[in-house]
């Protein structure tokens, strides 16, 4: 069910300093945007599963509404996997290494997901945001300052490759941010 009261900020739990910049930026000043970091179990599961409990967890800790984030990288040739156990991939290979994993595939094709879950509190069911944007996995291109930006290809340039503000209206956290406000904006209209 949607929530009844509209959310006069965000609390954004993350402990992805890069993730809050992009979050940030995107929202502009459209709602404050809070931030906690919290340390949170993520299960395994489909990427609304992972990041509905990831959701119900942090409101429980926090005791009141909460935004969470999960990001997924899904392999075309290998049936979406890594999925959202991209970030145990990354830390294993690094941005040198990882689109070795696809070296035994043709197909290098490639779906970025991003998905946004907000809560009102304990008890109460996450509403869920979702962007996804298609590219390729490539050999490292740009900086390596945020997780896989470097290896993830949109037509022809990586996100590494990209301005933030180019990366943010074209990447799958930009268009679930959409849905976001979209939603936000329905939200105090219809109050
Ligand atoms: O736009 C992105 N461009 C490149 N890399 C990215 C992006 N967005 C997330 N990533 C990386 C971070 C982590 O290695 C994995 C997702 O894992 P994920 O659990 O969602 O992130 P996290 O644990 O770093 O932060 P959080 O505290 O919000 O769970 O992909
Ligand atoms: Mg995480």
């Amino acid at each position: 069910m949607a929530p009844t009261t509209i959310p006069k900020h965000l609390n954004f739990i993350t402990g992805n300093a890069n993730k809050l910049a992009e979050v940030s930026a995107i929202l502009g000043d459209s709602i404050e945007l809070r931030n906690q970091n919290l340390d949170l179990v993520e299960i395994q599961g489909t990427v609304e599963e992972v990041t509905i409990d990831k959701c119900k967890r942090a409101a429980l800790l926090i005791q009141g509404p909460v935004l969470v984030e999960d990001t997924s990288l899904c392999f075309k040739a290998m049936n979406d996997l890594p999925g959202p156990y991209i970030k145990w991939f990354m830390l294993a290979l690094g941005p040198q290494n990882l689109h070795k994993m696809l070296d035994g595939f043709d197909d290098k094709s490639t779906q970025a997901v991003c998905t946004f879950a907000y809560c009102e509190g304990p008890g109460e069911e996450p509403i869920v945001f979702q962007g996804r944007t298609d590219g390729k996995l490539v050999a490292t291109r740009g900086p390596t300052v945020f997780g896989w930006d470097s290896c993830f290809e949109y037509e022809g340039k990586t996100y590494a490759e990209m301005d933030k503000a180019e990366k943010n209206k074209i990447s799958h956290r930009g268009k679930a941010l959409d849905k976001l406000k979209d939603w936000l904006a329905g939200h105090v209209a219809a109050s």
